[in-house]
């Protein structure tokens, strides 16, 4: 257990004032600042209703006070809980009280979590996903964190490195004994097996990784268009806010406006864009240029159209939903639309988010939240896949290469977790196997 030289402590509830104040404090002073501050130590793991004292024997509030002696607790450290009434002056008091005391400090970001990294009570992927819970703030985005912080999706990757390491195991062990009795010749092929039904549930699990991504980072859609067509009256509408400007001046929209929606559970982002079209004016050529920047990177991308005007009607990208708008005005377009809205009076707006969240699910369709999310997973993951398949590839260049990539495999996939290890190797060799007499 690492035992690091400072104790730290933070708030660790939110803004003040509130009902209640947390203060947490981690490190191995804390006996001796509860000692100082409640006059003793409350039993281990029990709320206790004790009066927290500054120097001057002045009580500075009354709060139930929490005690996780080490190893036992989130960091792996000793921890204390204060939690206070979540007033101002309370908070500060008990701050300015703590910093008192000559080893301890404010904590830094993440300084909790980090020490508990360390102590070895979380992995990476559960400390992203502490994270990532945190920040959620759809129903999804919550269960994938849920999903993460808790060891769900760790497991799987625990499960393919004991296999690699096995795997591994097998193979030094026909490399260092070729002729031992103990290693049958056919172990070699059932290793190489399993190599092969790893790679094809590596492959399948990266192939979850898009919709991870969509429910962490959101479902982007796009709203583009001819200027004036109704883009920023339709972005308004969805969002029920007024947040674009709407007039009846075309190019009124330039920067690329966003806002953050909830639709079943899910996140959407929604873009609102400039109208596109050649001109020669400096500023909506910028927000032009700004609006086919975030085409490109759109999941699903709604061109809308004024079904009003008889003016040109322009091709929308492949992939788009062609959306024609202000139906409450008469029609001059002779365009198939894939749906028909307008703004002013709400006609086909259920059926547009309908529309969205049923493109989102095509994309999403998670049969479990354990799956990656983040670019650091896709790099680490696709190192290991790549090297696992490598290790297949012409197994004429020797079972030490092949094992090499086996390695490789091992290590990237250690990295994903954080516990890249390699005494487990050793394990497996002399544990399973009678080799060195
Ligand atoms: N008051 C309070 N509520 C909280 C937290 C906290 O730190 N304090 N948490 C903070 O994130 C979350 C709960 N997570 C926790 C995770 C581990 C331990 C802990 O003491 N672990 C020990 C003992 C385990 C056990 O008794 O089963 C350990 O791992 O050894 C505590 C809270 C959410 N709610
Ligand atoms: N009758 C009617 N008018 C609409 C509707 N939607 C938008 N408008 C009007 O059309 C004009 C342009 O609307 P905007 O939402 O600003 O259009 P835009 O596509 O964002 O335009 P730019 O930002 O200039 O590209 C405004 O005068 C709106 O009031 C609708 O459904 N029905
Ligand atoms: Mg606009």
């Amino acid at each position: 257990m690492l035992s690091h030289k400072e104790t730290i402590f933070a708030l660790s509830s939110g803004a003040v004032p509130a009902g209640l104040a947390v203060m947490r404090i981690s490190g191995k002073d804390v006996p001796a600042v509860l000692a100082a501050l409640i006059g003793g130590l409350p039993p281990p793991r029990r709320a206790a209703l004790r009066s927290i004292r500054s120097r001057n024997g002045q009580v500075i509030d009354t709060g139930l006070v929490l005690l996780f002696p080490a190893p036992h607790s989130f960091t792996g450290e000793n921890v204390a809980e204060l939690h206070l009434h979540g007033g101002r002056a309370v908070v500060e008091a008990v701050h300015r009280e703590l910093a008192e005391f000559p080893n301890l400090r404010p904590a830094a970001p993440g300084e909790f979590s980090r020490r508990a990294f360390e102590n070895g009570k979380l992995d990476l992927i559960e400390a992203e996903g502490l994270a990532d819970l945190i920040a959620a703030e759809t129903e999804m985005q919550r269960r994938l964190a849920v999903e993460q912080s808790s060891g769900g999706l760790s497991s799987i990757y625990y499960g393919w490195s004991d296999r690699l390491t096995r795997a591994r195991a097998l193979i030094e062990a026909e490399l260092d004994f070729p002729d031992e009795d103990d290693v049958p010749g056919s172990v070699s092929d059932q290793v190489w097996a399993d190599v092969s039904r790893l790679i094809e549930e590596l492959a399948s699990h990266l192939q979850q990784l898009e919709a991870g991504e969509i429910i962490r980072d959101g479902f982007k859609v796009v709203i583009a268009g001819k200027p004036n067509a109704g883009k920023s009256s339709l972005m308004n509408a969805l969002a029920k806010r007024d947040i674009a400007i709407v007039t009846e001046i075309a190019g009124t929209t330039r920067d690329v406006l966003q806002v953050d929606l909830s639709m079943d559970g899910y996140l959407v982002k929604l873009y609102d864009t400039a109208g596109l079209r050649d001109t020669d004016e400096v500023v909506e050529r910028e927000g032009i240029r700004r609006a086919e920047k975030i085409i490109t990177e759109a999941d699903l991308l709604i061109f809308i159209e004024d079904l009003s005007t008889d003016s040109v009607r322009a091709e929308p990208p492949k992939g788009a939903v062609l959306v024609g708008t202000k139906s409450d005005l008469p029609r001059r377009s002779l365009r198939q639309y894939d749906l028909v809205i307008s703004t002013k009076d709400g006609v086909g707006l259920d059926t547009l988010r309908g529309l969205i969240v049923q493109r989102l699910k095509a994309k999403v369709q998670p049969q479990s939240m354990a799956i990656p999310s983040r670019a650091r997973h896709r790099e680490a993951l696709s190192t290991s896949l790549a090297a696992l398949q490598a290790s297949l590839i012409a197994p004429s260049r020797g079972l030490d290469l092949r094992a090499e990539d086996l390695r490789v495999a091992s290590d990237a996939l250690g990295r994903v977790t954080g516990r890249v290890d390699v005494e487990n190797l050793l394990d497996v060799i002399f544990g399973e196997f009678c080799i060195g007499k």
